[in-house]
């Protein structure tokens, strides 16, 4: 990233792996870490009460568009504002895929996180058939007509953005610098027509299959401000090493 108006972010998504040794882990080995970029760790709900370091910040994978009540099984802003969360990870290919979760629940989950002063990272990406049809950016505008349809421009301006190309989480095929770029600049051109402010102080964070040996290309894309990390996030070294790589 080029611009210093964005402070680099390097969020941790450990998806529904980890435990409490691994906490403890993280623990001693983040305490006192040196990094430029603001570092998140989403891990499991039931782990976050172990993290004891003040050297990064931790967040949900997932967040309930409802407010306390009878919903079984969900988890409100409140509870996880309680339990210490000041980000959450929304609208993840995963849960759109396996809980067959909407845009516009992606945008009310986003809206109801910003109320409550959690920062939302909006998950957006297009998987392999759309990428070789030629149309990511129909398919990623598409996602993001559904937050700016629902919220204002105070309110995306308290988020965080991630591009994960669902091809590239996993899979071990990162996607080029080149075509992480091209994607990011889509993002914050479409936010540029929603307002120039926004566009400009907005973080776009790049997902899939970012290690220690490719983030500093790719974080070094100028509108890329950091990454959104999956299976690298679950070694505390590698995961040091991409936290170091974004400035
Ligand atoms: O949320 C993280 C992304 O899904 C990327 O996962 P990955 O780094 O394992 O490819």
């Amino acid at each position: 990233m080029s611009d210093n108006v964005r402070k680099p972010f390097v969020a941790g998504n450990w998806k529904m792996n980890g435990n409490l040794a691994l906490v403890a882990e993280f623990n001693q080995k983040l305490a006192g870490l040196k990094a430029k970029a603001e570092v998140v760790v989403c891990a499991p709900s039931l782990l976050l009460h172990a993290f004891e370091t003040d050297s990064f910040s931790i967040g949900t994978q997932n967040v309930s568009h409802l407010d306390n009540g009878a919903h079984t099984g969900e988890l409100s802003v409140d509870l996880l504002k309680e339990a210490g969360c000041s980000y959450a990870i929304v609208g993840h290919s995963e849960r759109r895929e396996d809980q067959g979760e909407s845009s516009e629940l992606v945008a009310l989950k986003a809206k109801k996180c910003v109320a409550a002063g959690i920062v939302p990272i909006i998950c957006v990406g297009e998987p392999l058939d759309v990428r070789e049809a030629g149309e990511v950016e129909a398919f990623v505008g598409e996602q993001l007509d559904a937050l700016v349809d629902k919220m204002s421009i105070e309110e995306l301006s308290k988020t965080v953005i991630a591009y994960e190309p669902i091809w590239a989480i996993g899979t071990g095929k990162t996607a080029s610098p080149e075509q992480a770029q091209e994607v990011h600049e889509f993002i914050r051109t479409y936010f540029s027509k929603v307002d120039a402010t926004l566009a400009q102080s907005l973080r776009i964070l790049y997902g899939g299959s970012v290690k220690p040996d490719n983030a500093e290309t790719l974080f070094a894309q100028k509108d890329v401000d950091g990454g959104l990390i999956g299976g690298a996030s679950l070694k505390a070294e590698d995961f040091i090493s991409i936290c170091q790589a974004a400035n």
